[in-house]
């Protein structure tokens, strides 16, 4: 239990404080509960028998006090303080339920934004061991069972166990041996309840597993809707389905019918207490005043104590089911912090640099300016748990306002040294230099200086103006950079033939539109945002003939202007580059321009 609150104090971003606080409410309740269920007894007892005023000295100083002529007038006002008591407790009840649950809910969400936030500025190469469906997970349905099956439970259960031991306390105070006795049978049933512990976790974990199944065979089956209709496997995908959902139903129905057995067992046992506790008191002939006042006391206590003593078992049953949700949301939070803190440390150790080294992070510190050059020194890299390099000693130079483009057969390691260039991938070995200062002093200032279009397109769901402005508010859209880039990108044509223009829907991932205008909106994305480097990752592959003359014509002319690096299979787009570097095996084999490199004069790197 206390590394589970450990877990829970690291995930939860509230301070402490906060914490203490929430307990003390749930305190204040709880003596307050026990309060009015205390005065419910001895006052049931001075209905039945007024004459016990006199026996309490007190109660008998009150009764002299306060001037009334019977002392039913006395009980009466007695009754009415208990009643007060109980209204200011169910109006604190109430207003402490809505502070429990504000809590939770923004704690909720701020746990969203953490992870999200954390999936966003990570290195790079965490991504690439990480299916998308458990991300998903994690920031919707992960972060919901923190707030439901985690942080409420636990609060709650906090509360009643304060709640219990307050009542029994009372009851121990009241009657001794029955009270233990009731004890006996809550440990008993605690204890039972309690061997299903192991299998309320795996229940737990086979909830969330079978949760992050169900989204990835979304995600392949509709993501890719086109091949399943083609090839047919709708039923394969069904079935699929099918074993995650029976699977999931299976684990959550036998922990739902779990939960319900702690109310049911103390149900039972209570009144088979109760039931035997009179029919023993009769046989021996007790006091039937004192069986009143005990009964009662007990009757009411039952009324707080049975739903207390059951919730309390139910939310332990419902910490130990999400355990592996907390587990899982640890984890990946420690993660995300270490790979943070260890990229951070190996460009340190890497580049002994003594500055304060960013990544992701918008920063004024070190402010990269592109002005001269771009130094690549033997630069070398290799994907994790991959022991050959994907990049060997690949060293390249590249004056502003100069093209060069990276050529190669596939697998050669032409994206791998691109998402060097573009900062995604850290290299083990070498250096990235701009005018004498390593990019990755400031990552984020480098990158601010790079437009990127990828070989793919990732458009979102949305105006083809926010795709092209991507990640700008609509207010701070720049309409002369947006016609100037749509007119580069040869796509005033298309815009004038939509009847809502830049405002047309391009749909989930570009759906409406053809792959070559889905790549000139990637062209136009990258001209928008006027970054001094443009990358090209065979960025006109998809374009017809014609197009792609005229969109290659309009980045030939931002050659002087803009520094390009190209990636190309087809040998006719590289003509125009300054240098053609040829990659094989993660080495530059050759270099020069396209007389030397293609037409057969080589000169060696
Ligand atoms: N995430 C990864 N993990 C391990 N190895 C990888 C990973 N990505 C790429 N590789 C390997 O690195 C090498 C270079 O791949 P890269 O994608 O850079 O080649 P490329 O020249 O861009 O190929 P293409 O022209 O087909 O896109 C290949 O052998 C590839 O298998």
């Amino acid at each position: 239990m206390k590394k589970y609150f450990s877990k829970f104090l690291y995930v939860i971003s509230a301070k402490k404080r906060t914490i203490f606080i929430l307990l003390c409410l749930f305190l204040l309740i709880s003596v307050l509960d026990a309060l009015g269920i205390g005065l419910v007894g001895p006052f049931m007892s001075l209905a039945t028998n007024p004459d016990l005023v006199f026996k309490s000295s007190w109660l008998n100083w009150g009764y002299v006090n306060s001037g009334f002529q019977s002392t039913s007038q006395y009980i009466a006002l007695l009754g009415l303080g208990i009643i007060i008591i109980f209204g200011i407790k169910s109006l604190l009840y109430f207003q402490v339920q809505r502070y429990i649950y504000d809590f939770s809910l923004t704690q909720q969400g701020l746990l969203k934004l953490r992870l999200l936030h954390g999936y966003l500025t990570v290195n790079y190469t965490y991504h690439l061991n990480k299916n998308s469906a458990l991300l998903i997970q994690n920031i919707i349905h992960e972060t919901f069972l923190f707030c439901y099956s985690v942080t409420l439970p636990l609060l709650s259960s906090a509360a009643n166990s304060v709640v219990v031991s307050a009542l029994i306390l009372l009851l121990l105070k009241t009657d001794f041996s029955a009270t233990a006795s009731i004890l006996l049978m809550l440990t008993l049933a605690f204890a039972f309840y309690n061997k299903f512990k192991d299998q309320m976790a795996y229940w737990g974990k086979e909830g969330s597993e079978s949760d992050t199944e169900m989204i990835r065979i979304i995600n392949h089956s509709v993501g890719g809707l086109k091949e399943t209709r083609v090839i047919g496997c709708e039923s394969y995908f069904e079935s699929q389905m099918n074993i995650q959902a029976q699977r999931h139903a299976l684990t959550g129905s036998l922990f739902q019918v779990f939960q319900s057995l702690p109310r049911i067992a103390i149900e039972a046992l209570l009144v088979t207490f109760i039931v035997c506790f009179i029919s023993v008191s009769l046989v021996f002939n007790q006091n039937p005043q004192n069986l009143i006042s005990i009964l009662s006391i007990f009757a009411v206590a039952s009324i707080r104590l049975i739903p207390a003593a059951s919730q309390l078992m139910s939310a332990i049953g419902t910490l130990r089911n999400s355990s592996y949700s907390l587990n899982k949301l640890y984890f990946d939070l420690k993660e995300l912090e270490t790979n943070k803190l260890e990229s951070i440390k190996s460009i340190k150790s890497l580049y002994k640099s003594e500055s304060n080294v960013t990544i992701g992070k918008s920063t004024s510190i070190q402010k990269l300016n592109f002005r001269n050059v771009l130094i690549l020194n033997k630069i070398n890299y290799s994907y994790p748990n991959v022991s050959e390099n994907a990049l060997e000693n690949v060293s390249l130079t590249l004056k502003k306002g100069q093209s060069i483009a990276l050529i190669g057969k596939s697998g050669a390691g032409k994206t791998t040294l691109v998402d060097v260039i573009l900062g995604l991938l850290i290299p083990n070995h070498g250096d990235i230099r701009v005018d004498g200062v390593s990019i990755y002093d400031n990552l984020r200032s480098w990158q601010n200086l790079i437009g990127y279009i990828p070989q793919s397109i990732f458009l979102m769901d949305d105006t083809i103006e926010r795709n092209i402005a991507f990640g700008v508010l609509d207010e701070q859209i720049d309409s002369q950079k947006l016609q100037k880039a749509i007119q580069t990108a040869q796509l005033e044509e298309l815009i004038s033939q939509l009847p809502d223009g830049i405002k047309t829907a391009v749909g989930e991932r570009g759906v409406r539109l053809s792959g070559g205008q889905r790549q000139r909106i990637g062209i136009a994305r990258a001209l928008y945002h006027q970054r001094e480097i443009l990358i090209l990752d065979e960025a006109t592959s998809a374009l017809d003939n014609e197009t792609e003359n005229l969109i290659s014509e309009a980045i030939r002319s931002l050659s002087g202007t803009k520094t390009l690096i190209l990636i190309a299979h087809r040998l006719s787009t590289v003509e125009h580059c300054d240098r053609i570097y040829v990659l094989e095996r993660g080495r530059i084999v050759k270099s020069g321009n396209y007389q030397e490199v293609v037409l057969g004069q080589t000169i060696s790197s």
